[in-house]
């Protein structure tokens, strides 16, 4: 991992609180994002990421705390700051009756230079038409469309607000693929998302919000193996006790019911815990139906790490 530019993290969050009315946005946050490193935010809807990124960006006011990007406050971000960010905001509104091209020109001329051939190659890896007018373009395209934004003129840091809304699985690995090759030339980037999939395979560091709060930071190995994920087996030639017993020691393993099927045994369980033991006790068996469901944000991390709201 290289870093670009000069030492200290790429953003320094320190006790950050917002209010919206009576409702509090943002309770007191901090972290800190190394440079040329992958930081992820995941919460569920209303946990405060867009408000994050936003105090960041110096576009909304904070009641206390502050933040640098890149070591400069980011209240103080004039336009050098900024063209060594870019950020891809949640709610893209792009309703212009320009070609994504033109409007992609544009920008350019506010990010300041973009090599050659760069804006091609990101809509070819997207697959985004450059040359329709932007109001015609679906969800997912406009969302490509911003991705290619942020990306283009390979900023020291990226600020990418639920970058994979709308797009299909395919291109969401594409994303990740230029979030990779993002940290492999230096840069860093702070990305929110509801998904922790993606979190995990794109982010080297994770903080899990919840109302507000940071609740923990974690690297990503040591949240894999914490998430909570429904398997449902189903085995020829065995009984219902037989499989109970070979899956009930498993670390992790709960909600554990086994029934007798017309040929064998099923079992739906919530596994947590690393996945390999698990693997390995079923790896003799004959197996007819397999099923490991991704974890859900809501149900596996938030589970783990849920504490009582604060009282106030
Ligand atoms: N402009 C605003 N006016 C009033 N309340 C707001 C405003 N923006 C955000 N909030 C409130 O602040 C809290 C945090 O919202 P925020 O949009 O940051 O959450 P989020 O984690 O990004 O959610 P989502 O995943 O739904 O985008 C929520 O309770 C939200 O209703």
């Amino acid at each position: 991992m290289t870093s670009r530019g000069s030492s200290g993290p790429a953003i320094e969050a320190i006790d950050l609180v917002k209010w919206f009315g009576k409702t509090v946005a943002l309770d007191g946050v901090s972290f800190t994002v190394p440079r040329g490193s992958v930081f992820g935010v995941i919460g569920p809807n209303g946990a405060g990421k867009t408000t994050i990124m936003r105090a960041l960006l110096d576009l909304i006011r904070l009641a206390s705390g502050h933040a640098t990007l890149l070591g400069t406050d980011s209240r103080n971000a004039g336009p050098e700051l900024r063209r060594r960010i870019g950020f891809l905001p949640g709610e893209l509104i792009l309703e212009g009756r320009v070609t994504g091209r033109r409007l992609l020109r544009h920008y350019a001329n506010i990010s300041g230079p973009v090599h050659s051939g760069r804006v091609d190659d990101l809509a070819g890896r997207l697959g985004l038409d450059l040359d329709r007018t932007v109001r015609t373009l679906s969800k997912g395209n406009k969302q490509k469309l911003g991705i290619v934004q942020a990306f283009m003129h390979q900023p020291d840091l990226l600020v990418l607000d639920e970058p994979t809304s709308g797009l299909d699985p395919l291109m969401q690995q594409e994303f990740l693929a230029l979030v990779s090759e993002a940290r492999d030339a230096g840069q860093t980037v702070f990305l929110s998302s509801h998904v922790i999939s993606e979190i995990q395979q794109a982010a080297d560091e994770v903080a899990i919000l919840r109302d507000g709060r940071i609740i923990t930071v974690a690297g990503v190995e040591s949240l894999r193996d914490t998430a909570i994920r429904h398997i449902r087996v189903s085995a020829n030639g065995l009984s219902a006790a037989e499989l109970n017993s070979r899956l009930v020691p498993l670390i992790g393993m709960g909600e554990l019911d086994c029934r007798a099927t017309a040929t064998g045994a099923e079992a739906t369980a919530v596994f947590s815990g690393a996945i390999s033991p698990f693997v390995q006790a079923i790896s003799t068996l004959s197996l007819t139906d397999l099923v490991v469901e991704e974890p859900e944000l809501e149900e596996s991390v938030l589970r783990l790490y849920s504490q009582p709201k604060a009282r106030r």
